[in-house]
């Protein structure tokens, strides 16, 4: 029986081998990790990640060809094929600091694989990583010295994953590629590719599967997630100018992407990405272009996220300038905190920008999102740029009782964040927004009430019935918002 382990029980790598084990019964599959509760949360009903289906896929497998353990060295000892899906954050100091990938999680992983293995191993990059990494991983594991391991060959394999939160077991279940890249140019190397193929042959179909060399491989996983972003950095400059000129960022979106040639998905203006891979992923390339002497290339990719953040802090300025240019002391209701629907991950959620904003203006800011837990925000809004990417444990500790934590409130539903309120800012496109009863928030708000629509999912022409002041994305603007101040 061919024996999976992988190293890290995140996002990633719970979701991923829970798909492995489920279409391959004959392979045993095992998910380690440093993190205690974290394993704890995938052997509980309450999986320590929200993922639609997910629930469904571990009953299935857990306890049959599936399971989950703190014994990192022993199963990955046991291994023929172990993926290493570890964090790799942005480094927050020294060379590179601010761009450049953190390795410091993916070294251990392989100096610990370098010490205990007994026998040949696949070992498989799972984990987002700078183009060459497979080589500094070659170097560690050959030049192991520990006596036991002697003799023992290594494989390296590159397999990024394209799976998105949120939809991530539809995603992997039917992905639109499968990516491998491997030493095509030796029988060894072909053979470790063809063994992943064969895992991933069960239910991917075979022109789904690519090949290429290492360095495709690992440049395409940073070029996917560049050009992904840079299509919502399009659309949010061009909603800028929507505002400014009356046109809809709807329709015009619409209208570009009926273009065979450029298609209509990721093309949704938006209070600007989130998300853990993103704005990371181009900061790694573009510490890349640079080491390589290819400035302008760098300069390109780092306007995507000079977009985003221009987009973040233009919708701060929407709602402070609207609101007769202050919001101190008012209570600003905002619903959605994840970085997107159907998920509780905030990992540079555009919410902690926008919060961090309007608290930065002394605003009272009440947040409701069916997905993230209080101690979360309050996590998310204490900590320092990046921090959030390393596990759990080594994150820094909050301080309670901060002028933050005083200024901001979890509610237990919409209707209670918007009760007293002064704006209510929308900044996740949670499906039960759109069905909200907007009246009764309206009822229980402060006139004038103003709504900011970071997703445009409102239907403006009936807010605006009802009486709100609504801003909505690259939308009309409001007669109200027509006379304030230009914002930048
Ligand atoms: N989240 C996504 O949607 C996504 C998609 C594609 C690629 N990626 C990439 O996959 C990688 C993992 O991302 P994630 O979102 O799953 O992160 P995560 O933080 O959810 O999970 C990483 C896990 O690795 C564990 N870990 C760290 N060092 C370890 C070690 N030495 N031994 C054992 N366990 C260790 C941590 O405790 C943590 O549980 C990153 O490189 C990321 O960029 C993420
Ligand atoms: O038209 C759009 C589409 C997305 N977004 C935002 O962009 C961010 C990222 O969304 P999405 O790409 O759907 O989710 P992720 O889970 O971050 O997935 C991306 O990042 C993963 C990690 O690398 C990759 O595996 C996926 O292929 C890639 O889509 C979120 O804040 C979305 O709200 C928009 O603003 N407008």
């Amino acid at each position: 029986m061919v024996k999976i382990c992988c190293i890290g029980a995140g996002y990633v790598g719970g979701p991923t081998m829970a798909v492995i084990a489920l279409k391959c019964p004959d392979i045993e599959v095992v998910v380690v990790d440093i993190s205690e509760p974290r394993i704890a949360g995938w052997n509980s009903d309450r999986l320590p990640i929200y993922e639609p289906g997910l629930d469904d896929v571990v009953r299935q497998c857990r306890g049959r060809n599936l399971s989950f353990s703190t014994e990192v060295h022993r199963h990955v000892s046991d291994a023929d094929i172990v993926f290493v899906s570890v964090n790799t954050p942005t480094k927050t100091c020294g060379l590179g600091a601010g761009k450049a990938a953190d390795l410091t999680y993916w070294e251990s992983a392989a100096r610990m694989i370098a010490d205990v293995s007994v026998s040949d191993k696949i070992v498989v990059e799972k984990s987002t990583v700078p183009v060459k990494t497979a080589e500094a991983i070659e170097k560690i594991l050959s030049h192991n010295t520990h006596r036991r391991s002697h003799g023992v060959r290594y494989q390296i394999l590159s397999n990024p994953e394209f799976l998105a939160e949120g939809t991530a077991v539809a995603d992997l279940l039917s992905p639109d590629r499968v990516l491998i890249g491997g030493r095509t140019d030796t029988p060894a190397g072909l053979a470790a590719v063809a063994a992943l193929r064969d895992v991933y042959a069960r239910w991917v179909p075979p022109d789904r599967i690519l090949t290429t060399n290492l360095w495709s491989a690992e440049l395409s996983k940073l070029a996917a997630n560049a050009f992904l972003a840079q299509r919502i950095s399009s659309v949010n400059a061009i909603s800028a100018l929507c505002e400014a000129t009356g046109a809809d960022v709807a329709e015009v979106a619409h209208s570009v992407g009926k273009d065979a040639r450029i298609g209509p998905r990721f093309l949704s203006a938006s209070v600007g990405f989130g998300g853990s891979c993103f704005q990371k992923d181009i900061l790694n390339l573009v510490y890349i272009c640079e080491c390589y002497g290819l400035p302008e290339v760098a300069s390109y990719w780092r306007e995507v996220i000079r977009i985003n953040d221009y987009q973040k802090g233009r919708f701060v300025n929407r709602v402070v300038a609207s609101m007769f240019n202050t919001v101190a002391g008012k209570k600003v209701a905002v619903l959605g905190f994840a970085f997107k629907k159907d998920t509780g991950d905030t990992r540079e959620t555009p919410a902690i920008d926008v919060c961090k904003g309007l608290l930065g203006d002394k605003a009272a800011v009440s947040i409701y999102d069916p997905q993230v837990a209080g101690e979360q925000v309050a996590r998310d809004l204490a900590m320092n740029k990046f921090d959030w990417d390393h596990p759990r444990h080594l994150q820094p500790i909050i301080i309670t009782g901060t002028d933050v934590a005083r200024q901001v409130a979890v509610a237990a539903d919409a209707y209670e964040a918007a009760a007293e309120a002064h704006a209510v800012c929308i900044l996740t496109e949670w499906d039960e927004f759109r069905g909200l009863d907007y009246k009764r928030m309206f009822d229980a708000m402060h006139k004038p009430a103003f709504i900011f629509d970071g997703r445009n999912v409102v239907d403006v022409a009936k807010l605006r019935e009802i009486g709100f002041v609504v801003y909505s994305i690259g939308k009309p603007l409001d007669e109200w918002l027509k006379d304030m101040p230009a914002v930048a």
